[in-house]
């Protein structure tokens, strides 16, 4: 492999329905700080449906966008878009490849890097160059408790970076860049079929502005009920640790942690959530945390801004009680 032959950040913009998902921005914001030491170009790979906008990144900090125009890239094929997307890096060779840690990012990014026969590192929360060139991916590992510092021997070096670890790149609309669209490769093999996508009707977790998350000590349908409720009231939507979504009380798509979902509302409530620090991964950026719990000991009481030591099934009842009543009076 000749390392030299490679030049160039490129990131992978996700999109749904044509319209960016927010994490591409963020890379484009990290892949402008790694360009001004590799003194290297930021492309940026966009798969879309006909005539997409695509301009917004540029806006961002692409200097190149290349667009895989049609309209079958509207469903998550991640055999597809792997075709695509191997084809393609093996003509451009850019020195290092951005996915965003979405669900479909990190299903995504490891077809890719196999395709490739290069390395990937996972879930990186900060990415730095080393007196080498070589990009330094680090993530925490070990439940959290040391910081990695990964270095790839292959090329391009690739990453997944999660979602709301860094700013969005700010916004110039008067930024210059190109527009290379790129002709879809040939591939008919799609071992997926979307028949129907069924929309959910809660706000995603990872966009919300309120979480009420419910642990162990909430653990019945009626306790959760009584979360939804709460979270109705709030405008918000509900979370839960893994415990409660291993014993089937919300769906996986609900959970938060290291394993799950990293979210940052305005409002976090914990539930009879303990604390543990896989839990807390996914949550400690939160602006607000309010914690219930019967345990004064409880490791959660450490972050939280407000803490109440009691029975949530004594505590939410009287809170639902009196938001509903200032709804009613509003
Ligand atoms: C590799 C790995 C990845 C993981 N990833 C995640 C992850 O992404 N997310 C995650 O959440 N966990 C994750 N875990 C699991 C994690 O280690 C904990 O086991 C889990 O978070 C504990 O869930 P909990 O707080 O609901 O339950 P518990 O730890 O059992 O806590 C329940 C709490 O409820 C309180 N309580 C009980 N009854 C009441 C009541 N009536 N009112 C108020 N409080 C009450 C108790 O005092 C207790 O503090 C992971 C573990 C591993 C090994």
């Amino acid at each position: 492999m000749n390392i030299s032959e490679y030049k160039g950040i490129l990131v992978f913009a996700e999109q749904k329905d044509g319209i960016i998902h927010k994490v591409s921005y963020e890379l484009l914001n990290k892949a402008s700080q790694l360009s001004k030491e590799l003194k290297a170009p930021i492309y940026s790979i966009v798969l879309g449906p006909n005539n997409m906008k695509v301009d917004e990144l540029i806006y961002r900090g692409a200097q190149e966008v290349f667009y895989v125009e049609g309209d079958e890239f509207n469903e998550p094929q991640e055999l597809l878009y792997k075709e695509n997307i191997v084809a393609f890096i093996k003509k451009l060779k850019p020195e290092i490849c951005l996915f965003g840690a979405t669900s479909f990012g990190r299903s995504l990014a490891p077809r890719i890097a196999s395709g490739l026969g290069t390395g990937l590192t996972a879930d990186c929360t900060d990415l730095i160059i080393d007196s080498d060139r070589k990009l330094v991916q680090i993530r925490p590992a070990f439940s959290d408790n040391i910081l990695a510092h990964i270095k790839t021997k292959t090329y391009p070096q690739m990453a997944t970076i999660r979602y709301k670890e860094f700013e969005e790149a700010e916004r110039n609309i008067g930024a210059i860049g190109k527009v290379t669209k790129i002709e879809s490769v040939d591939y008919k093999n799609n071992l997926i079929k979307v028949i129907k996508e069924i929309k959910s009707d809660t706000t995603d977790i990872t966009e919300a502005e309120v979480v009420v998350a419910g642990g162990r000590g909430v653990n019945t349908t009626e306790g959760f009920n009584m979360l939804e409720e709460l979270a109705r009231l709030l405008g918000g939507v509900v979370g839960a640790s893994r415990t409660v979504v291993e014993e089937g009380y919300i769906s996986s798509s609900q959970q938060v942690g290291y394993s799950g979902n990293r979210v940052k509302p305005k409002l976090y409530i914990a539930c009879g959530i303990s604390g543990a620090p896989q839990h807390i991964a996914g949550m400690k950026e939160s602006l607000n945390i309010v914690a219930i719990n019967t345990d004064p000991s409880a490791p959660i009481f450490n972050i939280a801004n407000v803490g109440i030591v009691g029975d949530i099934y004594e505590i939410l009842p009287k809170l639902i009680k009196k938001l509903s009543s200032r709804v009613c009076e509003a």
